[in-house]
């Protein structure tokens, strides 16, 4: 007897196991590993989606249970293959979750948000009665119509197989699959060329239908092509249907989330660097090594082309290839370099694409039809077979790490999928993670540096401008002198600047000038930030909003004062001070609108503004040939976060965008302004020397017992009482205090940096551990052991080697 192992549709402890049901004779030869279905749940009429995880046979007298039986299929073919139901499992091991949520944040959400699902005929010449009774007066029909018709399914299941119907979802009953209507000729160019000596001869649109039908051997056309591109009215394409010179017909198209035209671009003659990288990671792919490599280049070394050419080589090898880059909404410089080169090969995952799009790209790589990937965090789990290699852009990169559950790096993922894959793993960063960087150093990766900028062009001569002395001699909070005269000068000589502040909104915070009463969000525990766009005060956490105050909340006095400069108010400022700059301004507020990002960035490339002035957004992978200069407003921002990696982050940010700045002929210049300018990131960062700082830092760390010497994982506690929050994350505490070794270093319990959001209190404690064998164990008990709480609005989060202590 065939027995299912599935994985039901409901996250929590109890039911984080496979439950058994039998598969039904008549669903035998549909069902496979990885397949969703619906089951009966619980004791009620309940039925969840599920996924079969495992397929046992049992002799009948081994079973003494009585086991329910699957209800149905949802789809036609797996939605996920043994790899990535592997990883799954492993995934919600190392990241304390559930296994369900795991293969949910596998999926596009497409396949789990409300769907109908609708079966298409493709096929005319169907002969079979009952088919032909199906779609007797239509082309599609509702699958959940007939999906308890076994028989009926069963003949779809072989239709499909040969392509002769296909099953779709519609979310939120719109179409998810698109179609376009073409235009097909219906005659032969000899035909053409008869009927064009007969049309009246001021039917001059006719003729040039049927000119065109001359000139292209069976004409198959956009029907909205051929109005645009050919000038032929819709009148007309009405007349030659009539006349049956042409035909309609609706074709399934992809949606095509990159309509910009992409610029073909080819392979580069590599440098001496360059080529010595690529041969070791094509070595690696050829052997089908596992080994993962660490290419550290300095900002402007080439590091794309090194990523492109060894795609090439995967390919070449017949393989397929993942790249990731950070957030690729902020990149479209990067995806088009890699569609350009790769051309339809390519699809690209990210969260900037609608559902539908999303799911499009997804089935093109889960039917073979895509070999190339690139995309954001989530893209890791794109359903590439038989991957050639797998690389990381900007592995150092904060959005990597999901910062809800599952709470994976990405990098972690990279590995386990190349190890599967028997593939490398390219990790590439000017400033790569201390993490990766120490263990280049005791050779768990193999390191291959790019030390020079391609075309020995200098990197940025970087100037540090104390802002204490400048407050004293002018005055000027938020544009020092000498940063000011260079922008001026760069502009009169018609070339391009990039300056960063690291805060949006107008200013960051108001304070009565004769209480000092700040601000604050009544939902969560932080400053309310001024945004002049809106006239209003928000909170950037939950999205509150207010009226700008007049007078003090607290005193009644109308002294207050806008403390903190956001990029709204740098933005007036600076066209103050410099009326003729032509400033586009990049920050989460003016990159919303979906495909935003792109378009300010093309015409900053097409000179239609002299200055990008953003959030830290545009720190990284932007090539702009005309920047020579880049300023950095306020270096403090990351700084002084309570943080041990906030000296990290700040050498990144700076070195990254400072890496902006003279690519290419022109030399580049770098001003960073900021209140401590003796501090070693910043002076680190002026040199763009990375080595210094890792080994400056690895010290700090070391001395302090931070990572990468020391494992780490942060439990967290929340709910809306603050009193029985802090009591439970107490107990836990106290708990694996008694458990650990007293080696183990305990952080905390206390608050988080951020008390409370949206009316969440967060208590957290962080540990801090060299081996910890009974760990693992420990907090599987905690979060079994606390589920019962979670129905009563508390609850546990852990997370392993978080991002931030904070
Ligand atoms: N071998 C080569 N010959 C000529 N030009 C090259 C070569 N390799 C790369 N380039 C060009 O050099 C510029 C910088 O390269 P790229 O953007 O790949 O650098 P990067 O290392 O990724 O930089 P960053 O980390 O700053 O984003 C690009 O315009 C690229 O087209
Ligand atoms: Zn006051
Ligand atoms: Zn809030």
């Amino acid at each position: 007897m065939k027995l299912a192992e599935v994985i039901v549709d409901v996250p929590t402890m109890q039911t984080d196991k496979p439950y058994t049901y039998l598969i039904p004779n008549d669903l035998k030869n549909q069902i496979a590993v990885g397949s969703r279905v619906a089951v009966p749940f619980g004791n009620g009429k309940r039925k969840v989606q599920g996924i079969i995880a495992n397929i046992v046979n049992k002799s009948e007298k081994d079973m003494n249970f009585e086991i329910k039986e699957i209800d149905k299929v949802m789809d036609l073919n797996a939605v996920l293959n043994n790899e990535l139901l592997e990883l799954s499992a492993w995934l919600a091991k190392s990241t304390y979750s559930f296994r369900i949520n795991c293969i949910s944040t596998m999926l596009p959400s497409a396949m789990h948000a409300k769907y109908k699902r609708v079966v298409n005929l493709l096929d005319n010449n169907i002969t079979d009665k009952d088919i032909i009774n199906l779609f007797k007066n239509t082309k599609s029909i509702d699958f959940s119509e007939i999906d308890s018709n076994k028989k009926l399914l069963n003949k779809l299941m072989k239709l499909q197989k040969e392509n002769k119907v296909s099953l779709e979802y519609l979310v939120n009953d719109k179409a998810n699959s698109k179609k376009e209507l073409f235009i097909k000729s219906n005659i032969t160019s000899a035909e053409a060329e008869q009927y064009l000596k007969k049309v009246r001869k001021n039917s001059t649109n006719q003729q040039k239908l049927l000119h065109l039908i001359l000139e292209n051997d069976a004409l198959e056309i956009k029907q909205s092509d051929l109005i645009n591109r050919y000038q032929i009215s819709n009148s007309t394409i009405a007349t030659a249907t009539n006349k049956k010179w042409i035909l309609k017909k609706q074709v399934e198209v992809y949606r095509n989330p990159y309509k910009s035209k992409v610029s073909r671009n080819y392979p580069l003659k590599l440098n001496h660097d360059q080529s010595l990288a690529v041969n070791k990671i094509a070595e690696s792919i050829n052997d089908h090594n596992k080994d993962v490599f660490l290419l550290e280049g300095v900002t402007g070394s080439g590091k794309t082309e090194v990523y492109l050419q060894t795609i090439q080589k995967a390919l070449v090898n017949g393989k397929t290839a993942l790249m990731l880059v950070p957030e690729i909404s902020l990149t479209p410089q990067i995806v088009n370099r890699v569609k350009g080169r790769f051309g339809e090969l390519v699809a690209v995952l990210h969260s900037g694409l609608s559902k539908g799009e999303r799911y499009d790209e997804w089935r093109r790589i889960n039917e073979g039809k895509a070999q190339v990937v690139v995309g954001a965090r989530s893209a890791i789990f794109a359903p590439l077979k038989n991957i050639g290699v797998i690389i990381m852009d900007e592995e150092h990169d904060p959005s990597y790490k999901q910062d809800d559950n599952p709470r994976y790096q990405t990098r972690e993922v990279a590995k386990w999928r190349g190890n599967y894959n028997n593939c490398p793993v390219v990790l590439g960063s000017a400033t790569p993670s201390l993490e990766s960087r120490a263990r280049a150093s005791k050779k768990v990766y193999q390191l291959l540096k790019l030390p020079r900028r391609i075309n020995n062009h200098k990197l940025p001569n970087v100037n540090v401008v104390d802002m204490r002395e400048e407050l004293a001699k002018n005055g000027q909070e938020d544009f020092s002198e000498p940063l000011l005269s260079a922008i001026k000068q760069r502009l009169s000589k018609n070339e391009q600047v990039v300056l960063m502040l690291n805060r949006r909104g107008f200013s960051s915070f108001v304070m009565c000038r004769d209480c000092g009463f700040v601000l604050k969000c009544p939902n969560c525990d932080i400053s309310l930030t001024l945004h002049m766009d809106t006239y209003s005060m928000k909170c950037h956490y939950c999205g509150h909003e207010e009226p700008i105050p007049k007078v003090c909340v607290n005193c009644k006095s109308r002294k207050i004062r806008y403390y903190g400069t956001g990029t709204q108010k740098a933005q007036k400022e600076l066209l103050k001070l410099i009326p003729e700059a032509k400033i586009i301004r990049m920050d989460v507020d003016t990159t919303r609108k979906k495909g935003a990002h792109e378009k300010l960035l093309n015409r900053f490339g097409n000179n239609e503004a002299n200055i990008l002035l953003g959030t830290q957004m545009i720190a990284k992978g932007l090539d702009f040939p005309n920047v020579t200069l880049v300023g950095v407003l306020n270096a403090d921002t990351s700084l002084d976060l309570p943080d041990f990696r906030s000296s990290e982050r700040t050498f990144q940010l700076l070195t990254q965008v400072s890496g902006r700045a003279g690519r290419a002929e022109k030399e580049g210049q770098v001003y960073i302004q900021t209140f401590n300018p003796d501090n070693y990131a910043i002076q680190l960062a002026k040199q763009q020397n990375y080595e210094k700082f890792y080994a400056r830092e690895m010290h700090i760390r070391h001395e302090m017992n931070y990572p990468p010497y020391y494992f780490t994982i942060k439990i967290t506690a929340n709910g809306g009482q603050e009193q029985r929050v802090a009591s439970k994350i107490f107990e836990i505490s106290k708990y694996l205090k008694a458990k650990l070794n007293n080696t183990a270093i305990f952080l905390g319990p206390s608050p988080s940096s951020i008390a409370k959001i949206k009316n969440q209190y967060y208590y957290q404690i962080i540990i801090k551990y060299k081996n910890e064998p009974k760990l693992n164990e420990c907090l599987q008990f905690i979060l079994n052991y606390y589920q019962k709480d979670a129905q009563k609005g508390l609850y546990i989060n852990i997370d392993s080697e978080p991002l931030s202590f904070m």
